[in-house]
Parts: structure tokens; sequence; C-alpha cells
């Protein structure tokens, strides 16, 4: 190996020990890409040759990845903690073990082998500890949400703000838009949702239908209907609406690639035309395209996008245009994506639990039958067992499966006897922490009572986090346990439902991806009036 060889390794290795090692990369991958390449094409232009370069290339690469690796698996200050050493060396371990969209069984499985704080990439521990969540978000703590929360950007929300000033601010429009008052402004939409929902159980006539089509086209007509005045329409068509089949299509990208957000934002910047990727666009222009159409139109009763459009006009003296344009996008986003891909999916679980539970339909039934209709919003939330019932499901299968990641503050993060270091991204996965045995007793088992009448089955509440905690909780919990309480009161109310001929309920739960939400395997009920 000749002098230039050794040049070009060691290339490598200063690149590494002294560029990529620091800060953050995940939204110039491109400009790195583009960087590299130049400089290959500027070298063969320069030698006349292809070979040259390129065998100096792969020499700097080594350099470049070699240093990575060592400096990952035996210098890095994470190092003592256990976890598989694939994981250890690059993200891309964890992208290939999710290359089936069921990150929260290859996280389950981690906790199984490694314990409580697992190294699940190279700067990065998951938590697997009943107290993660309020360690995480709980007061007083100085952590920041993780590099994941760019995957929009430039659009943001509060929920994709890392900055606590900018989420602060973003956030005020959505307590108001979602405030107690606001609810009930929207309850009558809510209704009017309900009784398409019923309307299209009706019409199948006792025949088989698809609950998980029906739930989200009643999550995402009703997100429609109250955020943006707009019916997508798709419970009175009975068919997918294009966009949002293709949002779907776009969320699935999340499956595999959620854990490593460079290589999403890579895979954006460079392949535009990768299927995934396109539906990825095509949902992100249709939340444009609904904020757009939405600016220009007049509403008779406020919508939750009235708020968003006060918000910039109360602050245009502080944000320019494009800054104005990227957070009505963004807002857009968050309120179609968070808004109606958790209620749909959380009420897909829902009856697939009390499918394998009638005896739980029942007991909902009785509490609900001496109540007068239309039911009151506040008398469903101080009902025993139809609350029970959420509360269980959520737990046993939370929508949030396993998103969620932060970065530790500047003092670290002690839990138990683990100190976690400053600027390490951390993570805690519902799906494993809220069945841990040392929070709840049985806890695989759907056991709705132990909410009401046997809190003794509850050893650790602080595991149950379906919305998580602290100032970054969902600010849309009260907007979609009341979507929730009152479509499965009305369903239930009147209708008995089984499992459809046919359908194999082992692979109902064991299909399930983890795509950003849960993603049940697909399932059929029939509906039979009482
Ligand atoms: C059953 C339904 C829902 C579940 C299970 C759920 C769950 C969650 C969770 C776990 C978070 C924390 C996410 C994180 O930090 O990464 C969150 C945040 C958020 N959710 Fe929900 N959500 C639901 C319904 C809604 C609805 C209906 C809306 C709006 C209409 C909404 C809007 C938001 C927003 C804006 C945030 C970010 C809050 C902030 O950072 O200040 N969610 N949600």
């Amino acid at each position: 190996m000749g002098f230039v060889h050794f040049i070009a390794v060691g290339v490598g290795i200063l690149a590494h020990q002294g560029v990529f090692i620091r800060g953050e990369w995940h939204l110039r991958g491109p400009y790195v890409v583009l960087l590299h390449l130049t400089v290959l094409f500027v070298s063969v232009g320069l030698t006349g040759n292809l070979q040259t370069p390129l065998y100096h290339g792969a020499l700097y690469l080594f350099g470049l990845f070699g240093s990575m690796v060592i400096y990952r698996i035996f210098f890095h200050r994470l190092r003592k903690f256990p976890g598989p050493t694939g994981a250890a060396v690059s993200k891309l371990w964890h992208v290939w073990k999710c290359r089936n969209s069921q990150n929260h069984l290859v996280l389950e499985s981690l906790y199984k082998t490694y314990g409580q704080f697992v190294r699940t990439g190279p700067n990065e521990i998951t938590i697997f500890h009943p107290a993660a969540y309020e360690a995480m978000d709980g007061a007083g703590n100085t952590n920041s949400r993780s590099e994941w929360y760019d995957i929009i950007h430039p659009r943001t929300s509060p929920i994709f703000s890392r900055k606590p000033q900018d989420h602060l601010e973003r956030r005020q429009a959505w307590q108001h838009a979602l405030s107690s008052k606001a609810i009930n402004d929207y309850v009558p939409r809510i209704r009017k949702q309900v009784a398409a929902l019923e309307d299209l159980i009706a019409n199948a006539k006792s025949e088989p239908v698809v609950v998980n089509d029906i739930m989200q086209w009643f999550a995402h007509d009703s997100m429609g209907e109250f955020a943006f005045n707009e019916n997508f329409g798709m419970m009175k068509s009975g068919a997918w609406h294009k966009i949002v089949a293709q949002q779907r299509a776009g969320l699935s990208l999340l499956g595999p690639m959620s854990t490593v957000i460079w290589l999403i934002r890579l895979g954006f910047a460079l392949f535009p035309f990768a299927p995934g990727v396109k539906a990825w666009n095509a949902m992100i222009g249709f939340c444009d395209e609904c904020m757009d159409k939405r600016l220009k139109t007049k509403v008779a009763e406020p919508d939750i996008a009235s708020y968003f459009i006060q918000d910039i006009k109360k602050n245009a003296h502080k944000l320019n245009a494009a800054a104005q344009k990227n957070l009505l996008s963004g807002n857009a986003a968050s309120v179609i994506i968070g808004g109606s891909d958790t209620a749909g999916p959380s009420l897909i679980i829902i009856f697939y639990l009390l499918a394998l539970h009638p005896e739980y339909a029942e007991k909902v039934y009785e509490e609900l039958r001496d109540l007068p209709a239309p039911y009151d919003i506040q008398t469903l939330s101080t009902l025993d067992v139809l609350n029970a019932v959420l509360n269980e499901s959520m737990r046993v299968l939370p929508a949030a499966l396993t998103t969620g990641t932060r970065i530790t503050g500047p003092g670290g993060l002690h839990l138990d006897k683990t100190f976690i270091p400053p600027d390490t991204k951390i993570s805690a996965p519902r799906y494993i922490i809220s069945r841990m045995e040392c929070a709840f007793d049985k806890p695989t088992e759907y056991i709705p009572e132990r909410w009401y009448s046997r809190p003794e089955l509850i050893k650790d509440k602080r595991a149950f986090s379906p919305f998580g905690v602290g100032r970054r909780a969902c600010v849309g919990k009260n907007l979609g346990l009341t979507q929730i309480r009152l479509a499965v009161a009305n369903l239930i109310s009147k209708y008995r439902f089984r499992f459809a001929p046919g359908v194999h309920v082992a692979s109902i739960e064991a299909d399930m991806k983890d795509q950003m939400t849960a993603q049940m395997g697909r399932y059929s009920l029939i509906f039979e009036k009482r």
C-alpha cells in the first residue's frame, strides 16, 4: 500500500473524527452525498481515469466507516449498555430488523434479552421502565424532541417542534382549538359522523364489514369535517378517498424506516419517484391543499383550522411568508395524520378486543341501556365500564406502539440506578411498557375491571401513557376520546357484533404493523341489530 493509499484512509478517519462525529447530519444527508459525488467526478475529470479515483474513494470510505465502527464499539460513552453489537454499529441494523414493520416485536425481544436499558443504536438507549414517560417528559425534565421530529422539515407544528420555546408558542393555538369549549362546538359534527358510521353498518345488513376500513373512514371523514369543514365522503361512498389511501401508503414507509430519519430524508431528496416517497409527497401535498382550500373558504361555524389561521394573523409580524406557510402546512399535516391515524387505529383495536371478549360489550350495553339518547358527552366520560374498556384496550394495544423519541438534556437522565449521559437519544415503547409484569398483574390479559373494581391489578400506573405526559402530551386527547366514546357507545347500544366467518382471529394481532401507529391485520365483523 503506497503513501497515497494511506492518505486516502487517513482522510476517511479524519472525516469521521473531525467532522461527522459532531452535531446532527440528518438534514444534510443529500448535500453530503452530493459533495462526495462531486469530489469523485472532479477527480475523474482531473486524472482522466475512473479506476484510480474509485479505488481511492473506496479506501476513504474504509477509513471513514472503519473509524465509526471501532469508535462506536470500543470507545463510545454508551459502550457499557447491553444490546446487540449490530445496533451499536449502525441504525441500519434496526432498519433491517424492522423490514416487516414490526418494531414493537423487535423491541419486545430486545427487552427480554437485554433488560430494562438497551443500546438500540450508536447513540440511543431504549428504556423499558414504568417511570420512563415521567423521566422523559415529566415535570422538570430538560430533554428535547429527537431528530425524528424533523421528518416534515421545514414544515412545523407543536408536535414537529424540537426547541422548547417554538413548541410552547405553537401549542397555544392548538390548546384553544381543542379546549373543552371548542370540543362542545364540534360535538354536532362528531354526532353527524357517528350517524354516518351507523348508516354504513346498517346498509351492510348483517353482511361482514371490514373494520379496518370503516373506522379509518370514520376517523378521516370526521377530521376533514371539524378540522377543515370538508367532507372526504368515504363513509358515504363506501370507498377510500384516493389521497387518504395514499396517506396510508406514505405512512407505511415509516414501518421499516422510522428508526432512521436520515435515511428517510435522503430517500425524500434523492428518490422522489420511489413509490413510498411518491405516496408520502402526495400525502403532504394533500394536507397543503386542504389548508389552501380552507384559507379561501368562509365558514359559518369555527373549525380547527380557524384557530390556526387566527394564530398566523396574530403572529404575522413575527413570521415571514415562508414561515407562515410552513406552520399552516405542518399544522394541517399534524391534524390529519395525528388526529385521524390515531383515533382510527384505536377504534379498530377496541372493536377487535371487544369481539374477542363480547362479555364486555354486553357490560357496556347494560351501562348505556337506561341513558337517554343522544348520549351526553360528559355522562359518557364518567361511565365505569365504557372507560375501563377504552383504557384497557389502549393499555394492551396502544395506538402509538413505539413512537416518541427524545434527546437527553444537559444533565443527562437518572432512572433507578442508571444514568444516561446528556445528548443521548432515548425512547420508551408503549407496547412493551404497558404490558410489564412489574406494572400490571396478568399484564397480557384483557381485564377492564382493573380500571374500576379491581385496582389491585394495577401496580404502577405510570406505565400507562397512551397520550404521553407533561407539556408534550397529546393536545387532542379529549377530542379523540370524545369521538371514540360516542362511536363505541352508539354502536354497542344498537348492535351485537362478532367476527365474520373465515376471519383468522390469531393473525389480526400477529400481523399488526407498527407504522407510526398500530395497523392491525385486516378483519371483518358482522353487526346484528339488538
Ligand atoms: C386516540 C387518539 C389519540 C392518541 C392515542 C394520541 C396519542 C398521542 C401521543 C402518544 C402523543 C405524543 C407524541 C410524541 O410526543 O411523539 C400525541 C401528541 C399529539 N397529538 Fe395526539 N393522540 C390522539 C388523538 C389526537 C387528536 C384527535 C389530535 C388532534 C386533533 C391529536 C393531536 C396531537 C398533537 C398536536 C400532538 C403534539 C402535542 C405537542 O407536542 O404539544 N391527537 N398524541
